[in-house]
């Protein structure tokens, strides 16, 4: 079995798959170092053969998991790392080492899948659009602040917005003008977010006719499927990605 982690800037996503045929065994998304570790002890003894992860944290803090997942699960973890060119996609940054692993991964798995030019929207703490041509070159993207930074932003920088996550979960029953700040704040910034979709969507036609697809992932991707109806919602898209980057057998 192999231990596959993707450290995100808030969360840590993680799954155990069988080696031989990927059958997902078990996951979840942890906010700690330490409960990573708790989750995957959870589910027993596991006979790991190897652990693969992406990460967009600093070196120390990366590499500082991996010490603990060794210690405590006896496997190294490979740690994908930049590369120029990889599964016949070509990183389109300047310097290919800036741009960031979970962007990079997300589009090798989004050209794997879809065997043409695609546009990859990731909406986590950061909302993110790359976009690769056919014939494989990654034409760059864009970066935004994502749901938890922009409603983070409005509750820090003003004095009378404040709410509880209760109540902001439930104002996403409808996208109506708001008639009250958390349906304000929670309604605009998902409106914010479909407009970023909706404006990559309308970048990538403008690029290449309709001859494209579209890959929603990420833990906000759901709020913004109304606005792009095309797209192929693949949760674990940067996984596919970590596979091709760090093949483990
Ligand atoms: N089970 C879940 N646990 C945590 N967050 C979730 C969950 N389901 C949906 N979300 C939403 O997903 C968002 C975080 O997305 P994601 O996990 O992709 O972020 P991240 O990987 O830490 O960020 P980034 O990719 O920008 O570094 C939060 O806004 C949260 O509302
Ligand atoms: C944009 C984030 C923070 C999204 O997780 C990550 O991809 C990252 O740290 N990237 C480095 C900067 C860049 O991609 O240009
Ligand atoms: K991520």
């Amino acid at each position: 079995m192999i231990l596959e982690l993707d450290c995100g800037n808030s969360f840590i996503k993680w799954r155990v798959i069988h080696t031989a045929d990927a059958a997902i065994t078990g996951g979840g998304i942890v906010d700690s170092d330490q409960a990573l570790l708790a989750a995957v002890a959870g589910l027993g003894d596991l006979p790991l053969v190897g652990s693969r992860m992406v990460s967009v944290r600093s070196e120390e803090e990366t590499s500082s998991l991996c010490a603990l997942i060794k210690e405590r699960f006896g496997v190294a973890v490979s740690v994908a790392q930049p590369v120029k060119e990889m599964a016949g996609v070509r990183n389109g940054y300047e310097d290919h080492q800036r741009l960031g692993m979970d962007r990079w991964l997300g589009a090798l798995g989004a050209f794997h899948l879809a065997r043409g030019a695609c546009l990859v929207i990731d909406l986590g703490t950061a909302a993110k659009a790359d976009f690769v041509a056919a014939d494989g070159e990654h034409l760059g993207g864009y970066i935004c602040p994502g749901m938890p930074l922009m409603r983070s932003q409005l509750r820090t920088h003003t004095r009378r917005i404040r709410y509880d996550d209760a109540s902001a979960e439930r104002a996403l029953n409808s996208l109506a003008p708001g008639r009250s700040t958390v349906e304000a704040v929670e309604r605009g910034c998902v409106l914010m977010l479909q407009s970023f979709a909706r404006a990559q969507i309308e970048q990538a036609q403008a690029l290449w006719g309709d001859d494209f697809t579209v890959f929603l992932t990420g833990g906000d991707a759901p709020l913004v499927h109304v606005a792009a109806p095309q797209a192929r919602i693949v949760p674990d898209l940067v996984f596919v990605g970590l596979a091709m980057a760090c093949p483990l057998s």
